[in-house]
């Protein structure tokens, strides 16, 4: 599989037990350079740090928040920057029609008003079978233009919220890849091609909380409900034909399959967005998925190290390569724990079963 911008010494291959990994193609010394990856496709940055981080920049200042003088989105669309070169960074690549939707994200967003609750109230078990039955139940009522109506009026708490900033920053750019009329954002070489391949945790992860069912419907609805007007469900639903790509409208995009990928990628996918430089104890401020270096596969004694500079992350190597080896990273500070201990924390933490070598060769050693 070739990946836009992915290294020049590195190819993606398919392992036995663990999908798809980075493999080096020649030579590496200590220190090569793998990859810099300018910015994330879609992110968020949690309520609670909303007004202390830079939504450019990633800046925080230990909850400082002098340091962030451009807040002129920061009360309706709760984006705040170092300056005004932070926010037309920002406002370039995003594009300016990213405030409003995530002002209107901001306006689901539960302040005191009564929960109204989505319509599905899924109760699951989390098999595969029971979560395609709860989303065919929406599919089925949003052919109801009142119930997409009734949906606008779903209260989002901070986690609901939260992701559905990123689900929707994630369906912009979809849009401006597919709509004719968009400028096309720089993003790092990804795009919604690489971010739909990566490896989907969606049903392991319901299994472990059934709860996020509801939560990934919820926002479905609202989602679904805002950004759908009179005029746009009149020809979503009743006109039932096909758009044509040069009238593509945003709600188009909103579509249960689109929205269950991308919340579908987040959880094994996501590098953290940290408080730098990263200590023990350094704050995790949100999240964000980069499609393109999403494919480095965990070791529990890796040859790569990703460090973050603001929204860019690079990737070097730890140590000398050579060619065919196995590029992987840590996703966790585990490798000084014990075996089992490391395990525990990657099986609850990144829902996989570690078959690393450091892993494989000490379980040879307990058994
Ligand atoms: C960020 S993705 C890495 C790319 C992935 N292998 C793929 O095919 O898309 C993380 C997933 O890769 C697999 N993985 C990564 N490192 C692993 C390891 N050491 N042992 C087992 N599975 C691993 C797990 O399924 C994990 O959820």
């Amino acid at each position: 599989m070739t990946i836009p911008s992915s290294s020049k010494f590195m190819e993606i291959r398919t392992t036995p037990h663990a999908g798809r990994s980075y493999h080096s193609t020649v030579d590496l010394p200590e220190n090569s350079c793998l990859m810099d990856i300018s910015t994330p496709y879609a992110y968020t940055i949690y309520k609670q740090f909303r007004n202390e981080v830079c939504s450019e920049c990633f800046r925080y200042d230990g909850g400082r928040r002098s340091f962030l003088t451009c807040r002129e989105y920061s009360e309706s669309a709760g984006l705040s920057f170092c300056n005004d070169q932070c926010r037309d960074q920002w406002l370039i690549r995003e594009g300016a029609d990213a405030v409003r939707l995530l002002a209107r994200v901001e306006s689901a967003r539960q302040k005191g008003k009564q929960k109204v609750k989505g319509d599905a109230l899924p109760r699951t078990s989390g098999t595969a079978e029971d979560i395609e039955r709860e989303w065919e139940k929406v599919r089925r009522l949003e052919k109801s233009a009142k119930d997409v109506r009734k949906w606008r009026r779903i209260a989002l708490d901070d986690f609901q919220a939260d992701a559905a900033r990123y689900v929707v920053l994630a369906l912009h750019h979809l849009f401006q890849e597919l709509s004719s009329v968009g400028h096309v954002s720089d993003l790092g070489g990804s795009c919604w091609r690489t971010f739909v391949s990566l490896q989907s945790s969606e049903t392991i992860r319901i299994k472990q909380f059934p709860e996020l069912l509801d939560d990934h419907i919820s926002i479905y609805q609202v989602l679904r409900g805002l950004f759908t007007s009179d005029k746009d469900l009149a020809r979503q639903i009743y006109d039932g034909r096909q758009p044509e790509p040069e009238e593509l409208l945003f709600s188009d995009v909103i579509t249960v399959e689109n929205v269950r990928r991308i919340l579908a990628v987040d959880a094994g996918n996501s590098f953290g967005i940290w408080e730098r430089p990263l200590i023990d104890n350094s704050e995790l401020l949100g999240f964000a998925v980069y499609p393109v270096p999403s494919f480095f596969n965990h070791d529990c004694s890796p040859n790569v190290q990703s460090s973050g500079h603001g929204r860019k992350l690079r990737f070097l190597t730890t140590r000398a390569v050579t060619s065919g080896e196995a590029l992987c990273i840590s996703y966790g500070h585990v490798e000084s724990l014990p075996m089992k201990e490391r395990k525990k924390v990657l099986l609850e933490g990144w829902f996989f079963d570690c078959v690393c070598r450091k892993c494989v060769s000490e379980s040879g050693h307990a058994e």
